[in-house]
């Protein structure tokens, strides 16, 4: 089967569309990808990728700009959607997976206009704008949060599975600010560390680059150990390692959380498009597999009761939750479509 994977944009869309290739490519189809010149797409697979053909198209967001730079954006768009046109004659493509971001408007639209099946990935708990408006056309719209979605789950990478537990008492603590880091929980951690001393409970700390120094000093100034990152490479270890979370509730956080079974206190990222965050944190909170609270909250007071919670059901719950191979899934079913 010839595919195309397009959208992107910041690494949670870009993420998926890296796991549903690799997918693709081992069971023996080749994959084109169709992005854009902006946000992250070329920093994730101009070089190295599994992907036959990349191409990073002249494309801008539309949602946040008004006038003017609304129209010139949408004119982009149109532009590049001629060119997905001939790109997807060009490689022969058959089916079209959108893991959504303005960048997936172009091969989207393309594709529908040459009824070429198209099958989409939400995310977040809250749709995209480019999302709700492709639903109604699409074959598939595959959602972790979506009880009728025809698989469930969220593609992350195996590892997280691996290394899962159940935790039956709190001797560690990972702190997570998503990959920019997050100032309010930064700020939560150093209010509670020298209370997670006295209890021994060990401290694990990503803080982001922006935030890392301040937080170093402000740990040394406490006389609390701490294993302190500004960004690492093993997630899959650190939160394996650790017994309770207080994380961001950007999508691929959270379901490596869950799929590790590490029970997790969300603090979403406010500004995030549509409170998206906060709605992805209320799926858990609604299904009883951990907590939220927001910023404007007393962020203290509430991890403090929580230190007291009782983990072992909710990891059990977690685990119970999550579905491995959803990525594999989502490719076998994109030709069982094709094949009906
Ligand atoms: C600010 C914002 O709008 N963020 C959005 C962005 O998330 P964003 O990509 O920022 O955040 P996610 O939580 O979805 O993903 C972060 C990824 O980076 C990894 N990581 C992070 C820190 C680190 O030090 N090392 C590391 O490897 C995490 O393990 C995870 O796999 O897209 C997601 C999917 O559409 C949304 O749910 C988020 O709300």
């Amino acid at each position: 089967m010839k595919l195309c994977i397009t959208g992107g944009g910041t690494g949670g869309h870009l993420m998926i569309a890296q796991a549903l290739v690799e997918a693709a490519v081992k069971d023996g189809h080749e994959v084109v990808f169709i992005g854009s010149k902006r946000g992250q797409d070329r920093k994730y697979f101009e070089h190295h990728s599994s992907f036959s053909h990349v191409y990073f198209l002249d494309t801008s967001g539309v949602v946040n700009k008004k006038g003017l730079e609304k129209i010139k954006a949408l004119f982009k768009i149109f532009l590049a959607f001629f060119k997905s046109r001939k790109l997807l004659k060009q490689h022969n493509i058959v089916a079209t997976y959108s893991v959504g971001g303005f960048s997936a408007a172009p091969a989207s639209f393309a594709s529908l206009s040459k009824f070429i099946p198209l099958f989409i990935h939400e995310q977040n708990a809250v749709e995209g704008r480019l999302n709700s408006l492709l639903k109604p056309f699409a074959k598939r719209f595959i959602s972790a949060y979506d009880n009728n979605s025809p698989i469930s789950g969220y593609p992350i990478k195996d590892e997280f599975f691996k290394h899962a537990r159940v935790r039956e008492s709190l001797r560690s603590i990972i702190f997570l600010g998503g990959s920019n880091g997050a100032k309010a929980i930064n700020d939560l951690a150093l209010s509670v560390a020298k209370h997670l001393k006295k209890l021994n409970i060990k401290i694990i700390h990503q803080a982001g680059e922006a935030d890392y120094e301040r937080v170093k000093n402000k740990y040394e100034s406490l006389h609390v150990e701490v294993e302190l990152y500004a960004f690492t490479k093993e997630m899959d270890k650190l939160i394996s390692s650790a017994d309770l979370a207080v994380s961001r509730a950007g999508a691929s956080t959270l379901w490596e959380l869950t799929a590790n079974g590490c029970p997790a206190l969300f603090v979403p990222y406010p500004y995030a498009a549509g409170d998206h965050q906060y709605h992805n944190a209320q799926f858990i909170v609604e299904n009883n597999l951990g907590w939220c609270e927001r910023e404007s909250e007393d962020l203290r007071v509430k991890l403090l009761s929580i230190l007291d919670e009782e983990l072992e059901s909710k990891s059990k719950a977690l685990l119970e939750y999550s579905s491995k191979d959803v990525a594999s899934k989502m490719i076998k079913d994109v030709v069982k479509v094709l094949n009906a």
